[in-house]
């Protein structure tokens, strides 16, 4: 066959199964929306489209899934596309407000947090990085007053999302799932790197295991969210399967929900509001709302609804139905990626978007099928009462890429023309192998808030992101940049000749180079966040002032309404937050069936 023929035949393919899987896509029921629904589910998220799949088990209920996004598809569940797609409409685009600490070598000192606006949210966004967490996470929830939510109790629900693929799985009680609707593998792709850093690593010391066992401490090959080398999103695990086959579940794309109604004497839930097909429309709830737009939208949207602090509400013109700690204690990990030069290849992702790639793709291989370059991971307890425990404080993950192959990264992360052309660019002129390591602290500290602007809600919120308040956020990780550094002693990364990239930012320059202070200035510039913002609607008993909804997920004070999504979170995960989310949505809709007499 030619090479023309290569091509034509594998773009028609291509085509072939795009199509294929638009036609798995539920359908917007946007001629049918009922003016009442016995459940109203805001935003189709990690957690929203689980939860919807799970209401409508039951026949006699209806459902309403409402997304401000549109139709996921076949390129953004390529998983090499995660930087890319936030490039798109798919992505709300949200920027930290500016910082004088934080952040600053983006453009206006302001980091970009994407989040996923369509079928799937941030889980079509996401870099796949499937991780359960530390036991002790959830014990810490349950310890604040939250019964159902420890560790052990919560096996079953973890074990009930997750597919499994991992062959090498822990088999003991922390075993995996292997029959739910989220698919978990290894990547189908592996660069040298990978290689090399599983091996240093065991050289430092570190076991290689199951970090989703029973010891989180180690070293692994990431596993994904990927199965059969396709992008596993919630959309396509659990809304995928139903398609055709579910009656009583409702779904309306492009339709943005403006308002929570609530009566405010009673203060019972009894609706929404939402914008689509360009007119206000009124849909109304017998039983619930619950809001699953993630913990940016979430806050936002009970804050314009009357739900949030009564002093901040009334200042942007709202009438305050309950005063509540909505938006305060957000948390999100950063982790200041370093750049290593190295001799052996990496993945070039300016050369790959080629049909030689998209070929090897088709075939189920190549590097296509990386997890947005990710490739392996490993849990540190850098502070010793900490490792007696096995709950790790400090994530690294590497990636066999840089961001001098990869400008759409750069464009992602928002860094400012200057610092990349002193920092990058001669990288980029010599063609240079280079990879990367990010530090990613695990429980900081340092806590930030969403706000309103206005009573407006087209208008983004205020993010105040508040990274490095708290002392051990930095102390941490310049930690774990040294440990990153650590590993290059190793036989298995000398082998391929890898260093520190010897550039320095000029901003720290006067630190002196690797220094303590140096890297604590390099953080504060190159802040990269991992995108696990939450924690904004806070779970915990009613005596907790900081609290929004108890441990059932009822919003405080306010009745029919509750929040699934990573705002409950008391206490960010030690881990990528993406599987804690669907936990947190199977565990609900259990809690919702049983508070509603379906078992
Ligand atoms: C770029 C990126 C990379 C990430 N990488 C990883 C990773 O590798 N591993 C990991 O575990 N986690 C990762 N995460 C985090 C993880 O994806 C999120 O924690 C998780 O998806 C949050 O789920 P959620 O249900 O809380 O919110 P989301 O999944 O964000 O869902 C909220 C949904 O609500 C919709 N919505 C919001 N407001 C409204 C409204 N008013 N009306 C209608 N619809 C609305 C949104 O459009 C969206 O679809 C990443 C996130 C991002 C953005």
């Amino acid at each position: 066959q030619s090479y023309l023929g290569n091509i034509l035949f594998d773009g028609i393919e291509l085509l072939r199964r795009g199509q294929s899987q638009m036609d798995l896509e539920a359908v917007d029921d946007r001629d049918q929306i009922l003016p009442e629904y016995d459940f109203i589910v805001v935003g189709a998220g990690t957690a929203g489209c689980a939860l919807a799949a799970r209401l409508s088990e039951n026949p006699d209920w209806q459902i309403l899934l409402i997304e401000a996004g549109g139709p996921e598809n076949y390129i953004m569940d390529m998983p090499i596309m995660a930087h890319y797609l936030q490039l798109g409409e798919m992505n709300w685009k949200y920027r930290t407000q500016p910082s004088n600490s934080y952040c600053l070598a983006m453009n206006n000192n302001r980091c970009n947090w994407p989040r996923g606006k369509v079928m799937g949210g941030s889980s079509v966004l996401n870099y796949m990085m499937y991780t359960r967490a530390n036991r002790h996470d959830y014990d810490r929830w349950k310890a604040l007053g939250n019964p159902g939510w420890g560790y052990d109790e919560l096996l079953p629900y973890f074990r009930k999302y997750e597919g499994s693929l991992i062959p090498d799985a822990d088999s003991g009680q922390a075993r995996h799932g292997r029959k739910g609707p989220v698919k978990i593998s290894y990547s189908a792709y592996h660069t040298p790197i990978a290689t090399a850093f599983v091996e240093a690593s065991q050289q430092a010391g570190l076991t290689r295991g199951d970090y989703n066992g029973v010891n989180q401490l180690g070293v692994s090959y990431l596993q994904a969210n990927i199965g059969n080398g396709t992008r596993c999103s919630s959309n396509r695990a659990y809304l995928y399967p139903l398609k055709g086959k579910r009656q009583n579940l409702h779904i309306k794309k492009k339709a943005l929900v403006t308002k929570v109604l609530i009566d405010p004497q009673t203060k019972a839930t009894y609706g929404i509001m939402m914008q689509a097909d360009g007119r206000m429309q009124k849909v109304l709830a017998r039983k619930e709302v619950i809001v699953s737009a993630g913990a940016i939208n979430t806050p936002q949207l009970l804050m314009l609804s009357g739900v949030g602090p009564a002093k901040h509400l009334r200042e942007v013109g709202i009438k305050p139905i309950a005063d509540l700690a909505v938006g305060f204690n957000l948390q999100d990990h950063v982790a200041p990626a370093l750049t290593f030069r190295c001799n052996a290849s990496t993945l070039k992702f300016n050369n790959f978007l080629n049909s030689d790639a998209v070929g090897s793709f088709l075939r189920g291989e190549g590097p296509l099928r990386s997890a947005g370059g990710v490739e392996a991971i490993s849990f540190y307890a850098l502070d010793a009462a900490e490792g007696a425990k096995g709950w790790a404080d400090m994530e690294l993950f590497v990636a066999g890429t840089s961001i001098h192959w990869n400008q759409a990264l750069r464009v992602a992360l928002g860094i400012r023309g200057d610092v990349y052309e002193s920092v990058f660019s001669e990288l980029e002129r010599s063609n240079a192998n280079a990879f990367m390591i990010f530090p990613m602290i695990l429980r900081a500290k340092s806590r930030g808030r969403i706000r309103l602007k206005s009573r407006n809600p087209l208008q983004h919120p205020l993010i105040d992101a508040n990274y490095f308040a708290h002392p051990y956020d930095l102390n941490i990780t310049v930690r774990g940049i040294k440990q990153a550094i650590s590993l290059l002693d190793q036989p298995a990364f000398r082998a391929i000749n890898a260093r520190v990239l010897e550039k320095q930012l000029p901003a720290c320059r006067r630190y002196g180079y690797q220094t303590d202070a140096y890297w604590s200035c390099y953080a504060r510039h190159f802040t990269f966040t991992i995108y696990h913002y939450s924690g904004t609607a806070k779970m915990g008993p009613r005596s907790d002032p900081s609290a929004v909804v108890d441990a059932r997920l009822r919003v405080h004070g306010i009745s029919n309404l509750r929040v699934v999504d990573a705002s409950i979170m008391p206490y960010l995960v030690a881990g990528h937050p993406n599987g804690p989310v669907y936990l947190i949505a199977e565990k609900a809709t259990d809690m919702i069936k049983e508070d509603h007499n379906y078992t």
